[in-house]
């Protein structure tokens, strides 16, 4: 089989990250090894406060690994100043501040500004790239609008198409999902997805968005407390089990036929039957109303769509379920 060699845009080996906290030292993550590729979106996920934000911030020189160390494009990071690393990683924070009377425009022209210097004046250069940012996230028709006046969705486009005008080979995104609906979360990562894709970049999204990341994502990087990163992709990590790195405990399940994490249903004490798609939802509806103990079994059937309990037919869940309550 012919291997593909994917270019490593940013590593990471043997890192030890922490905070000193009163002048105790508290590590954080230790031993951590990772390589972001090029052309690849790759997500990070982890339960919260196991260091996530922390990795980001060392990624981006604001905090000094006690250990180990980080190379973009097989150069130390230390090397780097700020100015630099502006140049190279472009990151999309949770909650950034900007004002509400800006433009579009504006903001995306901001992007620019590790490459003008203090003067923030745009050659014709400059000018090109920020009109590509805002065509490549589709939004050149918002570049008029103000901040305050647009939504969460076009405001999260212009975050990134800002992002896209630093023009680094690395963009790193903190949540950038975090207040948007479902058809905006699957937008915003369909398109990291093709930036990644179609302009090689190395793109991180740290995300709690399993459902959304597993529809996306080239590669995960899983973190949890103690243990090494696990990275791999997503189909992998599903197939092979250890997705559930993610649980937090035996009451959940990874579902491999539903593809999201469940519940682990308490067993009931009856039978159901029908077709198993069908099933699965009736005996949802049952366990959620406490019912575990019947004196005969339910069955199900579609098309119509029928329950029947003791020669009883119901049209609706929740008739059967008032009828058992
Ligand atoms: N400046 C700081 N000083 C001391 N401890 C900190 C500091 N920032 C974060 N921590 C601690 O580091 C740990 C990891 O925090 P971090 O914000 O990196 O987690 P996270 O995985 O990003 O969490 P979340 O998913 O909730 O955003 C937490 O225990 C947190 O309290």
């Amino acid at each position: 089989m012919e291997r593909i060699q994917k270019h490593i845009a940013l590593s990471g080996k043997e890192l030890a990250l922490g905070y000193f906290h009163q002048k105790v030292k508290k590590e954080i993550l230790s031993d951590l090894d990772f390589a972001l590729l090029s052309g690849e979106l790759t997500c990070l996920l982890g339960p919260n406060g196991v260091g996530k934000s922390t990795l980001i911030k060392a990624i981006l020189g604001q905090i000094q690994p006690w250990k180990g160390s980080i190379q973009l494009d097989n150069q130390s990071i230390s090397n780097f100043s700020l100015e630099e690393l502006a140049k190279r990683i472009a990151v999309v924070l949770t909650d950034p501040v900007f004002p509400g009377n800006m433009t579009v425009g504006q903001l995306v022209a901001l992007g620019r500004t590790p490459h003008t210097g203090w003067s923030g004046k745009l050659n014709s250069d400059d000018r090109e790239i920020v009109e590509k940012a805002l065509s490549d996230t589709n939004i050149s028709y918002l570049r008029e609008e103000r901040l305050s006046e647009i939504s969460d969705g076009q405001r999260q486009k212009a975050m990134i198409a800002r992002a896209l005008a630093q023009d680094g080979q690395v963009m790193i995104l903190d949540e950038p999902t975090a207040h948007l609906d479902l058809i905006n979360r699957f937008e915003t990562m369909n398109l990291l997805r093709d930036i990644a894709h179609g302009q090689h970049k190395a793109i991180l999204v740290v995300t709690h968005d399993l459902d959304i990341a597993i529809e996306t994502a080239d590669r995960f990087w899983l973190l949890n407390c103690g243990t090494p990163l696990i990275h791999g992709k997503p189909e992998d990590l599903i197939l092979s089990g250890k997705i559930n790195q993610l649980l937090p405990s035996d009451k959940y399940r990874f579902s491999l036929s539903r593809g999201k994490m469940e519940v682990e249903n308490q067993k009931l004490g009856f039978d159901i039957e029908g077709p198993l798609e069908l099933v699965f939802w009736v005996e949802k509806a049952l366990v959620k109303a406490g019912i575990q103990g019947l004196d005969s079994g339910v069955s199900v059937s579609k098309e119509p769509f029928l329950i029947r309990y003791k020669d009883q037919d119901f049209s609706t869940l929740e008739e059967l379920v008032i009828f058992l309550k």
